[in-house]
C-alpha cells in the first residue's frame, strides 16, 4: 500500500495567445501548488483491474476518472498484468479550477512508478500525463513553474513570496471546455507573465498582487455573476489583490497578515460553502 498526496494548484497568471489548428489554445501561465490536497492511496490487487473509490458525489468511479487514466496508461506502456485499487480522499472541490482530476492523476503516476518499480523520471511521467490533460504534467512536478504550449511544457520557478491564500468556490462547477469555447481570442485583456516572472524572481509580493491576470477570468464572470461578487467580498474585507484560478468559478485572494486572513475567510463564510486559507507550497515534489 502506499499514499501519496495531490495538492491542488491556482493560477497567479493565465494568458491565452491564440487558438491553434488542433482545438487547444497555445497558452502562457504561471501555477504554483497549495496546500489543500487530495489524499490517494494504492492498494495491489489479486485480480487484473482498476478500481476507483471515493466517497465524494460528481466523482467517477470508472474510466471517466482522470486517476482511472493514469492508472490504464501505465498498465498500457508496460504491459503491466497487475490490479490496483485506488482510493481518493477528495478534499480539492470538483470542476473548480484547482486541478483537482489532474492532481490525481499525476499523483497516480508518481505513486505507480513507485509501487511497480517502473523507474521513470518526472520527465517520462510528465510526458504521459500530456496524455491525459494538459495540467497533468505541471501536477507531476508540483511547486511554482511557467507552462506554456497547451500547458505541457514546464520550466521551473522559485517560491512565490510567503503569504497566505483565501480560496472560495461558488456552489457551480464549470467546465474548462466550455469557458474556453466562449474565449474571443480577439478582446484578451493579456496579463503580463514577465513581470510576474521577475516578481516571483524578486520575492516582492506588491508586484504579484499587482500582476495577477488571467485571460478566461472575463468569460466566467459573464457566465456567474457569483464570480464577481466573491471577487468584490474578497477585495472589501482587504485582500491585496483576487484573481480567479484556471477556467474557475474558485476565486482566491491575497495577503500577508493572518489576522487579515481570517477576517476574509470569516466574511466568506454563509456567503459561500467551501471556503479555505492556504500556503503556497513553493516547494517542487521531491522524486522518493
Ligand atoms: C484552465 C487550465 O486548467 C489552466 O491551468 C488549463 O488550461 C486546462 O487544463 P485541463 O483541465 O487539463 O484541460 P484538458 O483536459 O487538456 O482540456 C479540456 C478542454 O479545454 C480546452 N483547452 C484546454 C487547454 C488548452 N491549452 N486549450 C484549450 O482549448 C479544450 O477544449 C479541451 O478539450
Ligand atoms: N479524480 C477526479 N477528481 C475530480 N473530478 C474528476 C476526476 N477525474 C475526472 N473528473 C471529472 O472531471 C471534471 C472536472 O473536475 P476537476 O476537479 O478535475 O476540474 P478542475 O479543477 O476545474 O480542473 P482544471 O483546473 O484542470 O481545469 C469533474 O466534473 C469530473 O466529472
Amino acid at each position: 500500500m502506499l499514499l501519496e498526496k495531490a495538492p491542488a494548484k491556482i493560477n497567479l497568471t493565465l494568458d491565452v495567445l491564440h487558438k491553434r489548428d488542433d482545438g487547444y489554445h497555445e497558452v502562457e501561465m504561471i501555477m504554483t501548488t497549495v496546500d489543500l490536497y487530495d489524499q490517494i492511496q494504492l492498494t495491489e490487487l489479486e485480480q487484473d483491474e482498476i478500481v476507483i473509490k471515493s466517497e465524494k458525489r460528481f466523482v467517477p468511479d470508472d474510466r471517466r476518472n482522470l486517476a482511472f487514466q493514469a492508472a490504464e496508461k501505465l498498465k498500457e506502456k508496460f504491459q503491466i498484468k497487475k490490479g490496483v485499487l485506488i482510493t481518493i480522499r477528495k478534499q480539492i472541490p470538483v470542476a473548480a479550477g484547482l486541478a483537482g482530476g489532474s492532481s490525481d492523476a499525476a499523483a497516480v503516476l508518481r505513486g505507480l512508478n513507485k509501487l511497480w518499480g517502473l523507474h521513470l523520471s518526472f520527465e517520462q511521467l510528465a510526458e504521459i500525463g500530456t496524455e491525459i490533460g494538459s495540467d497533468v504534467a505541471f501536477c507531476i512536478y508540483g511547486g511554482t513553474a511557467l507552462a506554456t504550449g497547451r500547458g505541457e511544457r514546464i520550466e521551473k520557478l522559485p517560491a512565490p513570496p510567503t503569504c497566505w491564500v483565501i480560496l472560495a468556490k461558488p456552489s457551480i462547477g464549470v467546465s474548462t471546455k466550455a469557458v474556453y469555447g466562449k474565449l474571443n481570442t480577439a478582446n484578451i485583456v493579456h496579463p503580463h507573465t514577465s513581470d510576474m516572472v521577475s516578481a516571483i524572481k524578486e520575492g516582492n509580493y506588491e508586484k504579484m498582487c499587482k500582476n495577477l491576470g488571467n485571460a478566461l477570468e472575463q468569460v466566467t464572470l459573464e457566465m456567474h455573476t457569483e464570480v464577481r461578487q466573491i471577487k468584490n467580498q474578497m477585495l472589501s474585507a482587504g485582500a491585496d489583490n483576487v484573481l480567479m484560478s484556471g477556467s474557475g468559478p474558485t476565486v482566491f485572494g491575497l495577503t500577508q497578515k493572518q489576522s487579515r486572513a481570517d477576517r476574509i475567510y470569516n466574511s466568506l463564510r454563509g456567503f459561500c460553502e467551501e471556503v479555505y486559507v492556504v500556503r503556497m507550497l513553493g516547494k517542487q515534489i521531491s522524486v522518493d
